[in-house]
This record gives structure tokens, sequence and C-alpha cells, in this order.
């Protein structure tokens, strides 16, 4: 099939990348001439494992290239992807106007009928708008072209997104059209072995259902953090809470860890996006307001932490941080909890020492501050610093040097935003232990 992606973000160069890897021909399309410009020369902007390998394997192949504009790929396209951006706005509502933009230059650029497939996360709703954005430019036109608006949201998760859309648990198509229904099946099917991955819907409903699945993880890791929370009080290890509540297969191992609180381009703006839909509707929405209070006081949890073991002096401590980017095997800093804890440190009057496999370059671009100083690895950031706070699970800071870190930390304290420690074994090596939501009875410190 011929395939225009609008968008050559995350998810326009994923899906398109994907789809032309099964032998479709797919034009990308964007507005941001630097990013195009990379990619012509066969870098991805950003830094995601494996997507790089399948989009030069398919532009040397002549399956896949990038354009500035719709024209002239639109003369061939069976299907047109909206992969756009939905921020969050000032009053947390989906910013609507790139996925609004898009249309009207669809609807400009359609020459012949055309599947439209919505694939940004947008509320109930809008694909009825996107139609009526179309449908007015194709009226003005005077052309006889029909363009089909179908829902398709994406359930991609970054740092894993290549085999997350190419094995998918599901793949949601919401439209009553049976045209566009069999032609979103054909182009799936690759994808869809077993053929048990495909819920057709409605429009309104496939939606709402990308926003439900959001909210539903959030809601899972804030209710996490709140239990952490109180078995920290009651001398709880909220890990073996986790392996004991998991094990329930109506609960699930999965997406079940207390942290720092979730960050990234999605969960955070879904849940406000969600919440503003409510409230536009009349209806409150207490709990998602609890899950986004929880998350909000849990990212300034690790800086109370630390204040504390100096006796609340911040002031020209220096701080050792491993991980800046909201989770592992991404660069993505979009709300990351990293950059609330530097925040809350740098106003403190504190220095930081930070590491993160591959997310500084934009970290150092979101925060030019002198005392937050990038290191070149995790050891170099250690040197000179009083604690060391983690805040990223990458798989390098699973199993760092202990007795090192206890000689070489001159307040002998790990904060452990992740609980990826063992904390009798951090203790055992003389350094202080504090994760989240590790409940313990206080020991003597080892000496280092
Ligand atoms: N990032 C993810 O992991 C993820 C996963 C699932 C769903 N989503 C949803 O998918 C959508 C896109 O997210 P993303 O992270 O890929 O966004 P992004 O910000 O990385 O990319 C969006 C791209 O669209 C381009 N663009 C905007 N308006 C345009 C226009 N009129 N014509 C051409 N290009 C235009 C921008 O230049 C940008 O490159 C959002 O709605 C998001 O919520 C994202
Ligand atoms: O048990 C857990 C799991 C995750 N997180 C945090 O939650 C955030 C989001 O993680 P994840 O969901 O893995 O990353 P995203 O790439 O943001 O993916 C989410 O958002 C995408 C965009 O909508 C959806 O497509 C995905 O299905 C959905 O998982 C990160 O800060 C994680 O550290 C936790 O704190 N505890």
């Amino acid at each position: 099939m011929n395939i225009v992606i609008i968008g050559a973000g995350y998810v326009g160069l994923v899906t398109g990348a994907c789809l032309a890897d099964v032998g479709n021909r797919v034009t990308c399309v964007d507005h941001d001439p630097a990013k195009l410009d990379a990619l012509q020369r066969g870098q991805v902007p950003f830094y995601e494992p494996d997507l790089d390998a399948v989009i030069v394997r398919n532009v040397a192949a002549e399956r896949l290239s990038f354009a500035a504009s719709l024209e002239p790929a639109m003369r061939h396209a069976d299907i047109a992807f909206i992969a756009v951006g939905t921020p969050a706005t000032e009053d947390g509502s989906a910013d609507l106007s790139h996925v609004l933009a898009a249309s009207a230059e669809l609807g400009r650029a359609v020459e012949r009928d055309t599947v439209i497939v919505v694939k940004s996360t947008v509320p109930v709703g809008t694909c009825e708008r996107v139609q009526r954005t179309i449908d007015a430019e194709l009226r003005m036109r005077g052309v006889p072209w029909r363009a089909t608006v179908a829902s398709n949201p994406e359930f991609l998760k970054e740092g894993s997104a290549v085999d997350d859309f190419q094995r998918p648990d599901r793949i949601i198509v919401g439209t009553d059209d049976p045209q566009a229904q069999r032609l979103l099946a054909a182009l799936y099917a690759p994808y869809n072995r077993n053929r048990d991955r495909l819920i057709v819907t409605d429009v309104r409903s496939a939606e709402f259902t990308k926003y439900a699945s959001n909210v539903m993880l959030a809601t899972r890791i804030s209710l996490m953090n709140e239990l952490a929370r109180l078995a920290e009080k009651v001398g709880v290890d909220i890990e073996a809470v986790r392996h004991g509540t998991g094990a329930d297969p109506r609960i699930g191992h999965h997406f079940l860890y207390a942290g720092v609180g979730y960050g990234g381009s999605c969960l955070p703006k879904d849940v406000r996006a969600l919440a503003r839909l409510a409230a536009e509707h009349d209806q409150s929405t207490p709990l998602l307001d609890s899950v986004q209070a929880i998350n909000d006081a849990q990212k300034r949890l690790l800086s109370a932490k630390i204040r504390e073991h100096l006796h609340g002096r911040l002031e020209g401590a220096t701080v050792a941080l491993w991980g800046l980017a909201f989770k592992p095997n991404t660069d993505d800093i979009r709300e990351a909890p990293s950059l609330v804890l530097i925040d809350e440190l740098l106003r403190a009057g504190a220095t930081i020492r930070a590491y993160d496999p591959v997310a500084a370059e934009r970290v150092r671009q979101a925060v030019p501050d002198a005392r937050l100083q990038l290191c070149r690895n995790a050891r170099a950031a250690c040197e000179g610093a009083d604690v060391l706070a983690v805040v990223t699970e990458w798989r390098e800071f699973k199993s760092p040097d202990f007795r090192w870190l206890a000689q070489t930390l001159a307040q002998r304290a790990v904060f452990d935003g992740r609980n990826l420690y063992d904390p009798q074994y951090v203790e055992d090596c003389g350094l202080r232990y504090y994760g989240i939501g590790r409940g313990r009875r206080e020991t003597a410190l080892a000496p280092a």
C-alpha cells in the first residue's frame, strides 16, 4: 500500500519504518527542517533502540522517504496517518492545533478516496472534528474525493517502541466504515499473524480506550507509591509486597514498581487531559486528581530524603545523580522525575554531578546552570560528591561497587529512587540506604 504519515516524531517514525518494513511504500512528512535533514542523512533525531536500523534499511530499499510537504505523496496514498503531537495546554486539555492543522492540510492535498487514520492521542470527538475539517476543505475545492477518518491509537512504549509496534498486545481500530476496516486489517496483517490482536470498535470508543489505558497505568503507579509511603512508616518492604500482590494474576507483576513517580510524554499529559475532558462535561475526577497529586509529591520525595540525611543542609552539598531520562533506553526527558530533583536541589543551593548514558545533552539544554555538572560516566559523577541519588534504572546502574562508593561519598548515603538495590547489602558495605517504601529497623552502619 501507499502510505503517508504526518509527523516524523516517535510515533510517526516508528509507524512509518515498521509499515515500510513489511513492504509498504511510506512517506513521512514533517514541518521541522532540522529533523528532515537529519533523517535524510540516516540519523534518528532521538535515541530509540533498533529504530535507526529499520529506518536505514527501508530508506535503502526505497520503501521509506521523507518530505516537507504532503504533495505529491497524497496523489497515490491509500492511507494517511496523523501522528503529530498533542501536548497539554495551560489548563491541561490536549492541544489539538497540530492535529487540526494537519487535517486542513490533508483536506487540501487529498487527490483520491483516502482513509485518514488518527494515530495521535486525542480526546473523544476529535476524529469527528478531523472529518469535518477535511470535508470542509474538500467541499471548498469542489472535488469528488471521499476521506474516511478512522481512529487507531498507538500503544508503543519509548525504549521498546519498535518491538512494541511489531509485536502488539492489541491493535485498536475505530471506524464503522467496512472498507476502512478491511484496509486497516490488511495493513496490520503482517503484525497480526495469529489474527488475535485486532479489535475493531467505533471511533469514540477507540479514542477513549487510549486514555483509559494510560490513566489505568498511572493509577497503578500512584497506588503503589502511596502504599510505599505507608510501608516505610510501618516497617514493611514494598518490594516484598510487590512480589506478593503481583502473584495474583488479577493484579499481575507488570507496572507495579514504586519509584520517583511517572514521567514521560504521555502518562502525565493524558491523565491531565482526561480529567480536563471530564471537567468540560461537569464530572469531577477525585481518583484522577489523587493520582496526579501523589505523582507530584512522589517526584519531590528524594530531595526531602536527601535534605533530612544532611540535617537540612543542602546548601553547599554535592549530590551525584545517576539517570536523567524519564525511563531507561530513551533520551526523552519530558516530565522526567530527574528534572524536579535537579530543580529542588539547585534551588536549595546544592551542586549536582549527573550522569546518564544518553540524555545528558538534552538536560544540558533544558537546565543551563553551572552547578549542574554533567559527567562522563557513573563513577566520575560520584567523585567529590556527598551522596548518590539514582532516578533512572539503566542496566549499568544495577550493581555498582558499593565498597568504592562508601569510600568515595563523603556523607555515605545512597538514595535509590527505583528500588534497585538490596538495602541490607548496601548497609553492610558501609552506606546508609534510602529507597522508596523500604521500611526497616534502623541498624548501626558498618564501617566503610
Ligand atoms: N511518544 C510516545 O511514546 C507515544 C506513544 C503513543 C502515542 N503517542 C501519541 O502520539 C502523538 C505523537 O507523539 P510523538 O511523541 O510522536 O510526538 P513528537 O512531538 O515526537 O512528534 C510530532 C511531530 O509532528 C510534527 N508536526 C507537527 N505538526 C505537523 C504538521 N502539520 N505537518 C507535519 N508535521 C507536523 C512535529 O514537527 C514533530 O516532529 C501524540 O498524540 C502522543 O500522545 C506518543
Ligand atoms: O511500574 C512502573 C512502571 C513505570 N513507571 C514509570 O512510568 C513512566 C512511564 O513509563 P512507560 O509507560 O514504560 O513509558 P511510556 O513510553 O511513557 O509509555 C506509556 O505511554 C505511551 C504513550 O501514550 C503508551 O503508548 C504506553 O502504552 C504507556 O506505557 C516512567 O517514568 C516510568 O519510570 C513506574 O514508576 N513504575
